[in-house]
């Protein structure tokens, strides 16, 4: 049986990534990948400017009393030409004039009728923003490959970019599987149980930004699977299905996949919970069959299909992290295992404590209050304030 590091391996292996590229106005830009390097159109600010409300002047001067012969206002331009011991009043933001080369502030002068009397001695280029001082034109401001944050929206529009190629959002189908499964709007029959996947992994998709989903629901018929599944791969990147890949008479989805001509990627994984899973490549696009058990679907979600999806979508993150467990874990097992946890910061350490300590098989409890996940590895249990490694979602 092959270990999770391997599994995810073996699917970057044999998976596309999106080639798809499209325009994107920046506005819906946030979390895309670029496709290109971006290089400033123009220099940044466009043009010499005031940090201040004050006056601006030519600091080479023998006399601390100017003449204020104008106002500049942000936006607008000071036309006439500035003599010799003369001021104008400017504006946070406004263009300095060509023969002025120093700001001071309002605060920092006295009036007097048109005059101005500096109560400070500046110097060329005092309190002075140069044209291009933020960003020079032709300054690489986004790498390719990168993903677009809200910092990157800011520059771009700064610098008047309003659109940028993006790859093309990944489309994702939910497969629940199970004769026992009911919708939430129907009277619970003896022996059936309510869909709580659906709700889960739909959720897991909006929250990493994944909005193109396309859900549906099959019973456990052979029939019936391979043609849900022939009608979804058609409009999807990537097929998560639900339930059916243990080893029970009903658990066909690997029996479907082959029959729909799939290429095995593996099946099981030496981890616990949510061994139980099945990965295929049908027409090119990546199947993930995870455990119909939530609790253990969730887990090979995190941690196989999250990196599969950020590999397929170029936004590869890492998501591990290492933190000082509080608590004691006694159940030693010959696979690695996963146990639901909270961080939380104490005198500026980071701690991590099991959100439910009887961590039974199944028990959806446990990931209510949970924000990432303990590995314990094969053949240790977890002592009070030993170190451990963290998976965060
Ligand atoms: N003889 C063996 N039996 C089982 C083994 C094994 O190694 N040998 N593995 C067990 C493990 S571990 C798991 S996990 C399950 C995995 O089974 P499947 O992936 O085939 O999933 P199902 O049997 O269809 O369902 C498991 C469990 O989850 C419930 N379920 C299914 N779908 C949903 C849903 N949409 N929402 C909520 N709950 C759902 C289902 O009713 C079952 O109770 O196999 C063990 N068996
Ligand atoms: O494989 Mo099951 O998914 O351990 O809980």
């Amino acid at each position: 049986m092959i270990e999770l590091e391997e599994a995810i391996e073996i699917i970057k292996e044999n998976v596309k990534k999106i080639k798809r590229v499209k325009t994107c106005n920046i506005i819906d830009a946030i979390n895309k990948v670029s496709v290109e390097d971006v290089y400033s159109p123009i220099d940044s600010p466009p043009f010499d400017r005031s940090p201040y409300d004050g006056y601006t002047y030519n600091s080479d001067i023998d006399t601390n009393k100017l003449k204020v012969v104008g106002t500049v206002f942000a936006g607008e331009i000071f036309k006439k030409k500035l003599d010799k011991n003369e001021a104008v009043k400017i504006m946070t933001g406004a263009k300095i004039p060509k023969e002025a080369n120093c700001v001071i502030k309002k605060e920092d002068v006295d009036i007097i009728d048109e005059y101005i009397i500096l109560n400070k001695k500046l110097n060329k280029h005092d309190n002075y923003i140069f044209k291009g001082e933020d960003i020079n034109k032709g300054q690489l401001i986004i790498n390719k490959g990168c993903t677009i944050s809200v910092e990157d929206i800011g520059v771009l529009a700064s610098l008047g970019i309003h659109e940028i190629l993006v790859y093309d959002d990944i489309k994702v189908g939910i497969l629940i599987t199970g004769t026992e499964i009911q919708d939430l709007h129907e009277i619970l029959m003896d022996g059936k149980i309510y869909d709580s996947n659906k709700y889960i992994l739909n959720s897991k998709l909006k929250k990493m930004d994944i909005n193109n989903v396309v859900v549906d629901k099959a019973s456990d018929d052979l029939l019936e699977l391979e043609e849900k599944v022939r009608s979804i791969i058609k409009r999807v990147d990537c097929l998560i299905t639900t339930g059916g890949v243990s080893v029970g008479d009903k658990d066909l989805i690997p029996k479907a996949f082959k029959e729909l001509g799939a290429k095995e990627l593996f099946w099981r994984v030496n981890v616990k919970p949510g061994g139980a899973c099945y990965s295929a490549i049908l027409e090119e696009k990546l199947l993930l069959g995870l455990s119909g058990n939530p609790h253990a679907a969730l887990i090979v979600f995190d941690n196989i299909l999250i990196p599969a999806i950020e590999y397929i979508t170029n936004k590869e993150k890492n998501h591990k992290i290492k933190a000082i467990f509080k608590g004691e874990f006694n159940k030693k097992s010959k696979k690695d295992r996963f146990i639901r946890a909270k961080l939380f910061t104490e005198n500026a350490k980071l701690y991590v404590k099991m959100t439910d300590n009887k961590d039974a098989k199944a028990r959806l409890y446990a990931t209510l209050n949970s924000n990432c996940m303990i590995k314990v590895n094969k053949g240790t249990t977890l002592t009070d304030n030993q170190m451990v490694e963290v998976v965060t979602f």
